[in-house]
């Protein structure tokens, strides 16, 4: 239940390393009030210094003024009673430290009475007043009857020097730390509380957010540096979240373009490996009779030979050959010449359709036949039904010496694992067979 949220802990443990604002403005406040009072404590004790000496010669001079008619009239009278009831009375007054009264009588030295409240120091500085004591005793008649002097007291005067400093310091220290404190306060509504609010907001910004305004809780028709800052990170906000949803456009029109540009690719390979495996077929057929041609012939001869030579196995030979083809084509023309090639192919076809077998158009009138795992015998059987099939044709061949119609001269020859160590002896011999044939008389098989 008092677990804080991750948030909460965070931006508390912010404001622990980063400090305050209002604390640095306050220190900073109390500084400036500090120097300030103590400057102003200063300038007032200095004019208190001087208003109290005002003050305490104001006092001298009243109590002058209130004695001394009595005092010179004491002394003209010589009433020594009077005198020393009047001095003494002077010297209780509160302000007065020291009083001195210097009698002058003609013909005399002059006589000092001394009344001395306290032991005044030597660095006087308590205000004095000097004062001749006149006596009148019939108008016209004055006469200077002796010299008043009046010392302030000095202890008077510094305990209300104290007495006045203590109330200047408390009073400017107390002013002092409400002038800060109100600082503080002011400085941490109007500022502190919106900066940690800004901060709180930038810190919790993240792209899923950034439509979440800042909004300070204050009046909105408060203009100042802070309203600029709400805006300028509103602005900021608006349009990091316009980029980065173009960013998002751009990158889904990119992933369009690359899943587009994928799909072509592969409609392209496919197209090209279509067009390849053509290539590979036309590469591998004669494009006259669509049989196999002389290349893919070569290839297939070999890989039978050596199956053949492994195993052990039969494998037979047919070249045939089309009788008085040269004949043929001048008699009825070489496109007529080539329809007879392609109906020789057709029948070749029909007849060699089991799996394994081959039939390839070396070139020319010529074809042969590869006859994997058959004997000699049933190869020889094969040819004759080839011929017999292409008889049931009826291909007319009217410039033929031995049919009115289409023949073919057969060789055979079968394998000799003894004798044979390569396919061109075993193509040589099929070779020599149709020659055979051909000086036979032509429309047979020879081996
Ligand atoms: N129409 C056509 N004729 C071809 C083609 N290839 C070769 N020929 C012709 O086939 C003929 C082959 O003639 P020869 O080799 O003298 O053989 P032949 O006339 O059949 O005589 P024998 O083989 O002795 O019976 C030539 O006239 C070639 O021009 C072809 O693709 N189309």
């Amino acid at each position: 239940m008092n677990a804080r949220a991750p948030g909460t802990a965070d931006s508390a443990r912010v404001r622990r390393q980063t400090g305050s604002l209002g604390r640095r403005l306050v220190l900073a406040t109390l500084g400036f009030c500090l120097l300030f009072t103590l400057v102003t404590v200063g300038v007032r004790t200095w004019s208190a210094w001087h208003k109290s000496l005002a003050a305490m010669n104001a006092e001298l001079v009243l109590i002058d003024q209130v004695f001394q008619s009595n005092l010179a009239k004491a002394i003209w009278e010589m009433d020594s009673d009077a005198l020393q009831t009047q001095l003494d009375s002077v010297a209780r007054a509160a302000p007065i430290g020291r009083v001195e009264l210097q009698i002058i009588r003609a013909g005399r030295a002059p006589e000092i009475i001394e009344r001395q409240r306290a032991v005044q120091p030597g660095d006087h500085r308590a205000p004095r007043l000097r004062h001749p004591l006149t006596y009148e005793p019939y108008a016209g008649a004055r006469e200077t009857v002796g010299e008043l002097t009046l010392e302030g007291h000095e202890g008077v005067l510094w305990e209300r020097m104290l007495a006045e400093v203590t109330d200047i310091v408390i009073t400017q220290v107390i002013q002092s730390l409400l002038l800060a404190g109100l600082i503080m306060w002011m400085f941490n509504r109007s500022v502190t509380l919106h900066v940690r609010r800004i901060a709180r907001h930038l810190t919790a910004l993240a792209p899923e957010n950034l439509d979440q305004r800042l909004r300070l809780d204050r009046s909105p028709r408060r203009r100042d540096e802070l309203s600029l800052l709400e805006e300028g990170v509103n602005s900021l906000q608006a349009k990091l979240s316009a980029y980065l949803e173009r960013q998002h456009q751009d990158e889904q029109a990119l992933a369009a373009h690359r899943d587009r540009l994928a799909e072509l690719v592969e409609e392209r390979t496919a197209e090209l490996r279509a067009a390849n495996v053509l290539l590979e077929e036309l590469s591998r057929s004669d494009p006259l009779t669509g049989l196999s041609n002389r290349r893919h012939f070569d290839e297939l001869k070999d890989v039978e030979f050596r199956r053949a030579m492994r195993l052990g196995q039969p494998l037979t030979v047919l070249m045939c050959d089309v009788d008085f083809f040269k004949r043929y084509n001048d008699h009825y023309g070489h496109a007529q010449g080539d329809a007879c090639l392609r109906a020789v192919a057709d029948t070749l076809r029909s007849v060699f359709a089991r799996a394994g077998e081959v039939v390839a158009r070396l070139g020319g009138e010529e074809f042969v036949v590869l006859l994997p795992g058959v004997e000699a015998e049933s190869a020889y059987r094969s040819a004759v039904h080839l011929q017999k099939r292409l008889a049931e044709r009826e291909l007319p061949h009217a410039a033929s010496a031995v049919s009115s119609q289409v023949t073919l001269s057969i060789g055979l020859a079968a394998f000799d694992l003894q004798a044979m160590d390569h396919f061109d002896q075993l193509l040589r011999r099929a070779d020599e067979a149709l020659y055979r044939a051909k000086t036979r008389g032509r429309d047979c098989v020879s081996d």
